[in-house]
C-alpha cells in the first residue's frame, strides 16, 4: 500500500478514512475467544481508547462526519470514548450489526490457551486465522449461547442469517454490503471512522486492499490504533493508506500479541 499524500498534488481531492479495533475487552483481557458475545471494555480498554486511539487521531488533526460501529458495546463505547475525548460527540455513530465481530462459534467463552492445549496449536491456529477456518457451531450448553441468542441489540439481524459460528470468509462476505454503503459516505466527502473488531476488521482490510486469502492470515489487529486509508474523489478509488497512527514499538508489541495464542 502506498503511503499517504503528505501534499495536494494536482489539486486532487481525496477523502480520508479511519478503520479502528476496539479498546481491550473483558474478554480480550482474560484471553477468552468472544465474537458475538456482548463483554464490556476493560478499564485498560477504556484508557486505551482515550490516550492511544483519540491522542493518535487528535495529533494527526483527523475529524469525522459520521461513525460506524457494530452494535456490540466495546465497539460502541469505544467510539463514545475517542469522540468525547476529541470534542466531537456530535458525530453520529450508525450501528450496524452486519459489522459485528466474527461469531467464534462454540469456542465462545474459552480461554485460547485451554483450547489450544485441548485441541494443538496448529488447529486453533486454522480456527484463527484460516481464511476458511470454522469453529464449530455454537450448542445450547455453551455458557453463553443464550445470552447471544436472545440479546436484544441483534434484533435487525435478518430471520435465517444469524450465524451459529462464522469463518473469515464468511464474514467477508457479510461485510461487503456494510462496506458498500460506507464506501458511498466516503466518496460524498463525508470523513468516516469505523470502529469495530479484530476479525471483521480484517475482512474489510482485505477486501479494501485486495488480499489474497493467503496474505490475510498474517494481519493481526491491534487494540485502539487507527488505520488511515485515502480515496481518491474523483475516480472511486484507494489511493493510499492501510497506515497505522501511532508509535511503531508500540504498534509492533500490541500486533504481536494479537497473533499469540497467549497464556
Ligand atoms: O472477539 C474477538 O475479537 P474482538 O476482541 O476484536 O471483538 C476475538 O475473540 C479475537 O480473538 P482472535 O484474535 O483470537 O481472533
Amino acid at each position: 500500500m502506498r503511503e499517504l499524500r503528505k501534499t495536494s498534488q494536482f489539486m486532487m481531492k481525496t477523502n480520508r478514512l479511519v478503520v479502528i479495533r476496539h479498546g481491550e475487552s473483558e474478554f480480550n483481557l482474560e484471553n477468552k475467544f468472544c465474537g458475538w458475545h456482548d463483554v464490556s471494555l476493560s478499564p485498560n480498554g477504556a484508557s486505551e481508547a482515550c490516550d492511544i486511539a483519540a491522542d493518535a487521531l487528535i495529533k494527526a488533526k483527523m475529524q469525522f462526519d459520521v461513525c460506524y460501529t457494530s452494535v456490540l458495546r466495546r465497539s460502541r463505547d469505544t467510539a463514545d470514548i475517542i469522540l468525547a475525548k476529541m470534542n466531537s460527540s456530535y458525530v453520529p455513530i450508525k450501528a450496524d450489526w452486519r459489522l459485528c465481530e466474527r461469531h467464534y462459534g462454540n469456542l465462545t467463552g474459552y480461554n485460547k490457551r485451554f483450547i489450544a492445549d485441548r485441541y494443538g496449536e496448529e488447529q486453533v491456529q486454522y480456527w484463527r486465522r484460516g481464511y476458511d477456518g470454522l469453529p464449530p457451531p455454537i450448542q445450547p450448553d455453551n455458557r453463553y449461547y443464550y445470552a447471544i441468542c436472545n440479546n436484544p441489540v441483534f434484533s435487525d439481524v435478518p430471520a435465517g442469517q444469524f450465524p451459529l459460528t462464522e469463518s473469515l470468509h464468511m464474514c467477508v462476505e457479510r461485510v461487503k454490503p456494510a462496506w458498500d454503503d460506507i464506501l458511498d459516505e466516503v466518496l460524498k466527502g463525508n470523513r468516516v471512522m469505523i470502529c469495530i473488531h479484530g476479525t471483521v476488521a480484517r475482512a474489510l482490510i482485505k477486501h479494501i486492499e485486495g488480499l489474497s486469502d493467503e496474505d490475510i492470515q498474517h494481519v493481526n489487529i491491534p487494540n485502539s490504533v487507527p488505520r488511515v486509508y485515502e480515496y481518491d474523489l474523483k475516480t472511486g478509488k484507494l489511493i493510499g493508506g492501510g497506515i497505522y497512527l501511532g508509535d511503531p514499538e508500540y504498534i509492533k508489541k500490541m500486533t504481536a500479541q494479537v497473533a499469540s495464542i497467549g497464556k
